[in-house]
């Protein structure tokens, strides 16, 4: 090839690291308008080609998964996201849909890109155009058809209310007959605040540009999100980079670039040696399900703290694993012992605590010691969790950069109730930015919050991961990465990515519903191996 030629190429390559870096980043619908904005000055795009790019790639989007027999409603606001809609007709009309815009007048004034996609649309196809005014009814709808839902989008300035917030209700009413597709946000959703109670549109599919919103990783807009495709419409790379995110999203490619492969000269001691204090009568299996998550994640060495009853089990199922044998039977109380002296706790490079451990008086007093003693970031799970819930006073005590992992229970347990997931994400940041900790709450995009007062989210993962013990496979695999060297940030961001990839390899072998937790152990070879095989960019 020619230098120029091999330029231009590593150029292209450039960009597309840099995009999928980039875009892991999650703006406010302020910053997204800037964003907008800043292409449009900056690049020689205007503002309707920008519209024309995202129309494009909606109609390709909708033709891949719609025949063309199937009648379309576009139902279009008076905005850009109506200028969409209205773009998105004409192009389906090109293919040859039965493709009907219907304008619902809520405001007086149109966009200027609106008018232009109205007129060009009109002008092609008279016969599309169709206007409901203020107070107007929905026409009847086709068996079987589509709607596409372009009524409102990052504009929207306060929750919908009356006429428009009625035609969102009927709207909802037509499904499951009709498929809703929403464009960019399903109307009525707020990008960035609470939408609980609010009338929003219950899309099937919601095809994004270039960002995910922060409101489609809130649990309580699940009904209203759907499915999420993110489309890129090249959005300047240059303002993305410069423009700090305080939410953001983990992909592969960012993951790969914190994963470190091993080194043809390592032995056992390079990847630490890990303390579990884990299990009590009744939930050994906890223990050693945490067990076999850590040493498959890599650990060098593991010592698991064990209550009498489960040293055979743990002996038997996880061969791998030293064990420290409690002097009860049924639940521990004697693991401060490990760091009672610093040199003792140097012996260890990281504690992972809690799953399955109970919360005898004798475990509480055990833990209050423990963290009397311990300084280093620690791992803390479950029932440790539980006794922190009731101690306000212990959980002053956690030591900084430990990794805290409540599911949403014990979340409130923790740190209270909230009126909504805003709300929620908020008391998550402020307690990890006080306490200098690293906190996720998980669920389906799990957040993880970090002292710098950022959050990711976590997009790995599926439904059949909602199984017991799940979570003590999230604890064995960060004890085993925070015992390799890898920091608490990273180690929480990396750890949670490979959980729910591992689930995902582990639902596509064997069904959401049959995957048990072990499944999500047994998978984790193939998630090393997939990322051991990206480049990092
Ligand atoms: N160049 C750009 O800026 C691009 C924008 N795009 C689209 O443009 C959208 C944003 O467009 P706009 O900023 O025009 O905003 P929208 O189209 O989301 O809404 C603006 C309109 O809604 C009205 N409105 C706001 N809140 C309301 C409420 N609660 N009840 C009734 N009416 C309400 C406003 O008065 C205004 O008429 C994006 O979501 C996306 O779909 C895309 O075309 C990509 C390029
Ligand atoms: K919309």
């Amino acid at each position: 090839m020619p230098d120029g030629a091999w330029s231009l190429f590593f150029a292209y390559i450039y960009k597309l690291c840099l995009r999928r870096i980039l875009t892991m980043k999650i703006f406010t619908a302020q910053q997204i308008r800037d964003a907008d904005a800043y292409t449009i000055r900056h690049t020689p795009i205007s503002s309707l080609a920008l519209m024309e790019k995202a129309a494009i790639a909606c109609t390709a989007w909708i033709c891949r998964h719609y025949n063309e027999d199937t009648p379309v409603y576009i139902f279009c606001g008076m905005g850009n996201n109506g200028g969409d809609g209205l773009a998105i007709t004409r192009l389906l009309r090109n293919r040859g849909y039965n493709a009907v815009a219907y304008i619902l007048h809520h405001s007086t004034k149109a966009s200027d890109d609106h008018t232009a996609n109205r007129n060009a649309l009109q002008q092609q196809y008279h016969a599309a155009v169709n206007d409901i005014p203020d107070n107007g009814l929905l026409p009847q709808l086709d068996r079987n058809a589509l709607i596409v839902d372009a009524i409102l989008g990052t504009g929207l300035s306060r929750p919908v209310e009356g006429w428009i917030a009625g035609i969102i209700q009927q709207l909802n009413d037509l499904k499951p007959q009709h498929e809703i597709v929403a464009i960019d946000m399903p109307s009525g959703l707020q990008a960035d605040a609470s939408s609980i109670n609010n009338p929003v549109i219950k899309a099937d599919q919601t095809l994004s540009f270039e960002f995910y919103k922060l409101a489609f990783l809130l649990p309580e807009n699940a009904a209203f999100v759907g499915e999420i495709c993110i489309l890129s419409i090249d959005l300047s790379p240059d303002y993305i980079a410069q423009t700090p995110s305080r939410f953001n999203i983990t992909d592969a490619f960012q993951v790969r670039s914190i994963y470190r492969p091993r080194k043809p000269f390592s032995h056992k001691g390079t990847f630490g040696h890990a303390l579990l204090i884990a299990g009590s009568e009744g939930k050994i299996g906890a223990a050693v399900l945490s067990a076999k998550a850590c040493l498959r994640a890599g650990v060098g060495l593991l010592s698991c703290h064990i209550p009498r009853c489960g040293y055979q089990i743990m002996q038997i199922s996880a061969p791998g694993a030293m064990c420290f044998i409690d002097e009860q039977q049924d639940h521990s109380s004697g693991f401060h012992n490990h760091v009672l002296t610093p040199e003792a706790a140097a012996k260890f490079k990281v504690i992972g605590i809690g799953p399955g451990l109970g919360t005898a008086a004798g475990t509480s007093w055990a833990l209050e010691k423990l963290l009397d003693h311990y300084r280093q970031p620690m791992v803390i799970d479950a029932d440790a969790l539980n006794i922190l819930a009731s101690s306000p006073a212990l959980l002053k005590k956690v030591p900084a950069g430990s990794l805290l992992t409540p599911h949403p229970k014990e979340f409130e347990r923790l740190f209270g109730k909230t009126a909504n997931d805003e709300e929620r994400l908020k008391v998550l940041s402020q307690h990890a930015v006080e306490r200098q900790l690293n906190i996720l709450l998980k669920g389906r995009y799990t957040a993880m919050a970090f002292p710098d007062g950022s959050i990711w989210f976590n997009a790995t993962g599926n439904p059949g991961m909602a199984t017991g013990g799940s979570g003590d496979v999230l604890t064995g695999i960060l004890t085993s990465l925070m015992a390799q060297g890898y920091s608490s940030q990273e180690t929480m961001l990396l750890g949670v990515y490979l959980h729910g990839l591992a689930g995902d390899h582990a639902a596509a072998a064997l069904s959401q519903e049959a995957m048990i937790a072990e499944d999500i152990v047994e998978f984790l070879g193939k998630t090393f191996l997939e990322l051991h095989k990206l480049k990092p960019c």
